[in-house]
Formats: C-alpha cells, sequence, structure tokens
C-alpha cells in the first residue's frame, strides 16, 4: 500500500477506535479506562498528523517534532494507564504519565531542532514503555491467560521492535536523508503503526473477557470461602447425579455442618465466625478428590458431592473431615478456638431421587450427628 494512503487509514482507524471506546463508555461509565483509551487513540493520531505535517511545513519543527514525539510516547502511556485502571478498579494515581511526560519534555526541547536524535530518544522511551506494559500484563492473574498472553507478546514485540528502531536510528545519526536511505525503517515505522492500532484494538475484547470471568465468579462461587455456592452445587452436582444414574454408578451427598457457630460467634464475635467457615472450607477442599464437588450451601452449611466412590471411601473421607477439623490448631486474634463438625451423607446407586431429595435426606442424617453428639457422621 502507498505509504500516505496507510497513514491516513491508520488515522481514520484510530479515530474510528477512539469513537467505538467513548460509546462503551457511555455504557460503563464506571470503567473510566475506555475514556483513557480512548484518550489514546485520539493523541496516536494527533501525533502522527504532526510528524506527518513535516511534508507540507518544514519550518515548524516545534510541532512535527516536539509536540509530534511527545504525544508518540502519551499515547502508549495512556494506553498503559487505562489497563492500570481497569486491573485497579478505582482511582488510579497519574504519577507514573507526569514523570515520564516531564522527564522526556525536557531533552526533546533540546533536541527538537535534530530530528533524529528526538525519534532516537522517543524510540527508546517508547520501548521501555512497551516492555514495561508486557511485563505489567503478567502481574494480572485474574485475566483470562489467552487475551492477557496475546497482549503480553504484542507488547514484548513492539517493545523489541522499537529498540530495533532506536538502533538502526543510531547508525544514521550522520545522515540527513535516513528516511530514504533506509526502507528497513520505514517498514518498522508501518509496523508499529499497525502494532499500535492492532494492540488497542484488543483492550475492550480483553476488558470484556475479565469482566465475563468476575461475573462467573460472582454467580458461582461464595464471596467468604471460595468454594461453589448453592446454585453453581446445584448445577454441577444435579449433572453428576444423572451421568452417574446413566452408568449406573454410585453417587453420594454429605451435608457438613460447622457445630455451636452461634456460640462462637457470640463469645468470639461474627468475624470470628467468618473466619472459623473459612478454615472448615479450607479442610474440605484439602481433603476432597479433584473430581468432587463442594460448596457453600447455607451460613453455616457445606455440600460434597462425590462421584463412584464407595460407602468405605466415603466413610473415610467423612471420618478424616471430622478428624482434620477438630485436629487442627486454629485460632482467631491469638485466641484458640476449638472446631468440630458434624456430617449427614447418603448413598444412591442408579435411583430415581432427585438431588434435592436426597439433600433432605442429608440432612436428616446430619440432625442424627448433631443429637448424638456432633462431631460425627451419619449416613441416611
Ligand atoms: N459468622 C457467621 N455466622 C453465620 C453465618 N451464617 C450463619 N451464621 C450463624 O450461624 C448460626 C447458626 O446457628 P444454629 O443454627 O443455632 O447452629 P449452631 O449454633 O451452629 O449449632 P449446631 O448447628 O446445632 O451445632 C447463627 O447464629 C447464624 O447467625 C456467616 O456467614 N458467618
Amino acid at each position: 500500500m502507498h505509504l500516505p494512503t496507510l497513514i491516513i487509514t491508520i488515522i481514520a482507524l484510530n479515530l474510528m477506535l477512539c469513537g467505538v471506546m467513548l460509546i462503551i463508555y457511555q455504557v460503563r461509565r464506571t470503567q473510566k479506562s475506555f475514556l483513557t483509551w480512548a484518550l489514546s487513540c485520539v493523541i496516536f493520531a494527533m501525533a502522527i498528523m504532526f510528524s506527518s505535517a513535516r511534508i507540507l511545513v518544514e519550518d515548524q519543527l516545534w510541532l512535527t517534532i516536539f509536540v509530534a514525539n511527545l504525544a508518540f510516547i502519551f499515547a502508549p502511556l495512556l494506553a498503559l494507564h487505562g489497563l492500570r485502571q481497569y486491573q485497579v478498579q478505582g482511582p488510579v494515581s497519574l504519577k507514573l504519565v507526569a514523570l515520564v511526560m516531564s522527564y522526556s519534555a525536557l531533552p526533546l526541547v533540546y533536541l527538537y531542532t535534530s530530528p533524529l536524535h528526538a525519534h532516537t530518544l522517543t524510540a527508546v522511551i517508547c520501548a521501555a514503555i512497551y516492555l514495561f506494559a508486557a511485563a505489567f500484563m503478567l502481574t494480572i492473574r485474574q485475566a483470562p491467560a489467552l487475551s492477557r498472553n496475546v497482549l503480553f507478546l504484542l507488547f514484548l514485540l513492539h517493545g523489541a521492535l522499537m529498540l530495533g528502531m532506536a538502533g538502526m536510528l543510531v547508525e544514521n545519526l550522520g545522515a540527513s536523508q535516513f528516511i530514504t536511505v533506509q526502507p528497513i525503517l520505514k517498514l518498522m515505522l508501518i509496523t508499529h503503526l499497525l502494532l499500535t492500532t492492532g494492540t488497542v484494538t484488543l483492550f475492550p475484547v480483553f476488558a470484556f473477557a475479565m469482566s465475563e470471568r468476575r461475573l462467573l465468579e460472582l454467580v458461582n462461587f461464595d464471596e467468604l470461602t471460595r468454594l461453589l455456592n448453592r446454585r453453581a452445587f446445584f448445577e454441577r452436582a444435579s449433572m453428576m447425579l444423572a451421568k452417574n444414574r446413566v452408568l449406573r454408578r454410585p453417587f453420594c451427598v454429605l451435608v457438613v455442618d460447622l457445630d455451636e457457630l452461634k456460640r462462637i460467634n457470640d463469645r468470639y464475635g461474627y468475624e470470628a465466625g467468618d473466619a472459623c467457615l473459612k478454615a472448615v472450607a479450607d479442610v474440605i477442599r484439602d481433603t476432597i478428590r479433584d473430581q468432587d464437588v463442594a460448596a457453600r450451601i447455607g451460613g453455616e452449611e457445606f455440600a460434597v458431592a462425590l462421584s463412584d466412590a464407595d460407602r468405605n471411601q466415603v466413610e473415610l473421607l467423612s471420618y478424616r473431615l471430622c478428624q482434620r477439623v477438630e485436629q487442627q490448631a486454629f485460632s482467631f486474634q491469638g485466641e484458640p478456638i476449638e472446631l468440630t463438625v458434624s456430617i449427614g451423607g447418603i448413598f444412591s446407586i442408579a435411583s430415581r431421587r432427585e438431588l434435592n431429595d436426597l439433600l433432605n435426606a442429608a440432612d436428616t442424617a446430619l440432625n442424627q450427628a448433631k443429637t448424638s453428639g456432633r462431631n460425627q457422621f451419619k449416613f441416611a
């Protein structure tokens, strides 16, 4: 493609992307990142316009070199700031942006009459920003792996490209017509423009993938214990039950209840009670097998659905659960608290009983365990 046509296309694309970000921001007013990314697109388009204006206004170096280079640095900085805003989900300090901009502006003021030096400095600063952004992507642990890794690779590639560009510019510091002398530099410049536009295009995808994951967590998981919630338990355990029924495999449900939570709450406070529930959830998580499904289905009540386990295995697991909860040295704010659980369970092989029905039967067995003195398990 002819270079001027490509440049006009990239400017148009960035302005369109800015429009898309603004539309998303209209819908999601709480997400300031989209506004920041919109601004980043406009600044990038402006940077291209100003630097291309050199063909028309040769003597306006303060605009075509100084302002253009500052804008080339400002655009990726804003993009990175938007990513930080998205991750933190709240106000993010503009210190980093202000710092990089002021440290870039000072030398660029001296260098703007010497375009090659100014471009080299800009390329080095941009390389640092992209490499920093790549490292930053690795810290966003809660992001879905695919979109995070793609953005990481793009930033890394971009950082390497800018370093390569800086290297080539340094080699040409003596030449006056470097652009025409070095077609490879032109290619690098085009790749830079395309990479920037491509990366920003991915931001909304990345943002929505992260929101989707967060929403799924809220819908399926219990905030306090990080186990599944009641709704997700019914969904997954019902599927497990239906599959086991078809395959005529044993299916078992356990209801695990923390003993005397009311007394703990009354004596040590509600926060201590919460910590006890978390401790029991951790024991459950560490004791069950990978294929089992555990959830917090009520205030102090947990449920475990076990697939393909015989009665001996389930009794051993129930015994271990009681033993591990009782034997863990649990304390809250230095105060030791004795914890025990009672367990009710029921087996089912190829029976037509629904999950709710099985849970009710397990609950009846749990009541027997409670009335028989707690810290034990009973089966229906
Ligand atoms: N800390 C805390 N307490 C909770 C939570 N959900 C329910 N509870 C409390 O759990 C207590 C349950 O009381 P009960 O049903 O009498 O049961 P219990 O005191 O555990 O006694 P048993 O089950 O008979 O051993 C109530 O005091 C609830 O307020 C929670 O999320 N956190």
